[in-house]
């Protein structure tokens, strides 16, 4: 088996699924991304990004604005980040393997696929040989599989998808999976032990359970505003003190289950960390609809997290 990034490059801990910085017209604000890596970094101890991915939303950039977001990403987080995932999964494989050379280009730590969603595969070999298709412009990054069912409508078990994915696709280092099934989850992280490869969870308000299962980090968007309350549950987790976890995993809970009840969705995860960050990252782009305050919500947030 093989297992490519080295040791000490193995992917864990927290990731931020990051927002894609707009100007007020909807053009794509590059000026904002070294702000909001030091925000991650000193403000929240978040040391890895996810970028171009679902909460930057990706399928709504053309190809040339997610490659200079990548190169800006990349450029800004030397020395300030560990890691910097890009995500380059595309509905065309054509414009995937361009944004993976890219991504080699600017020395991106690895680089994420999710499946295509509008023609979708059906079967695991359908879904990894269009991965392979990619990874295989760029054999020497690391390369992982990013599972998100609930967006792409690819219903296929992860675990199937890793069924002998290092034989075919050797720079394979680890499925970021974004679903709430942990039986697959579980068969993903058991697959994965004999060769150390990293298995993320990516459902921000379940994250313990996948800790409990064996997870070696989680990817999120919340961890951009939450990610220091989130290191606070990984090592409480850590030190075996699961009460003070659960009572972390819990408020996450409550403020979910308020902020659906105001109707929760990217646009209005994005204002939030607009107002909780002091960042301006403007607004979504259409289909996603801008929302213009969530006080009430950024008010519940400080009424369950303290300041770190
Ligand atoms: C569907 C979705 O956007 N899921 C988010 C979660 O972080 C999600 O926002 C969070 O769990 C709140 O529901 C991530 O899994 C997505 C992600 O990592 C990404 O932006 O690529």
């Amino acid at each position: 088996m093989s297992a490519m990034a080295p040791p000490d490059k193995k992917l864990k801990g927290l990731v931020a699924a990051t927002f894609t910085p707009f100007t007020a017209e909807g053009e794509i604000n590059l000026s904002q991304i070294g702000p909001y890596i030091d925000y991650l970094a000193e403000k929240q101890g978040v040391k890895n990004i996810f970028v171009n991915g679902t909460t930057g939303e990706s399928m709504s950039l053309s190809v040339e604005e997610r490659m200079m977001l990548a190169q800006k990403w990349c450029e800004k987080a030397e020395e300030k980040m560990d890691q910097v995932i890009v995500h380059v999964g595309c509905m065309s494989l054509k414009d995937s393997q361009k944004l993976a050379t890219h991504a080699k280009l600017i020395k991106a730590d690895g680089i994420a696929v999710i499946a295509p969603s509008f023609f979708k595969p059906t079967t695991a070999d359908a879904v990894k040989k269009f991965l392979y298709e990619v990874a295989k412009v760029v054999p020497e990054v690391p390369f992982y599989y990013y599972h998100i069912p609930a967006v792409t409508g690819v219903n296929v078990p992860a675990r199937d998808v890793l069924e002998g994915i290092e034989a075919l696709i050797p720079s394979y280092s680890g499925v970021k999976f974004s679903s709430t099934d942990l039986m697959d989850f579980g068969q993903c992280v058991s697959y994965s032990q004999s060769a150390d490869w990293s298995v993320l969870y990516g459902v921000d308000e379940q994250v313990l359970a996948a800790l409990a299962l064996g997870a070696n980090g989680a990817v999120g968007s919340t961890y951009n505003y939450m990610g220091c309350h989130i290191n606070k549950l990984i090592s409480e987790f850590e030190a075996g003190k699961l009460d003070q976890a659960r009572k972390i995993q819990f408020k996450v809970q409550d403020l979910f289950t308020y902020a659906k009840k105001c109707g929760f969705d990217l646009g209005v995860n994005k204002q939030l960390m607009n107002e909780l960050s002091g960042l301006d990252l403007g607004p979504p782009r259409l289909p996603v609809m801008s929302c213009p305050e969530v006080h009430a919500l950024s008010e519940k947030f400080h009424s369950l997290f303290p300041a770190c």
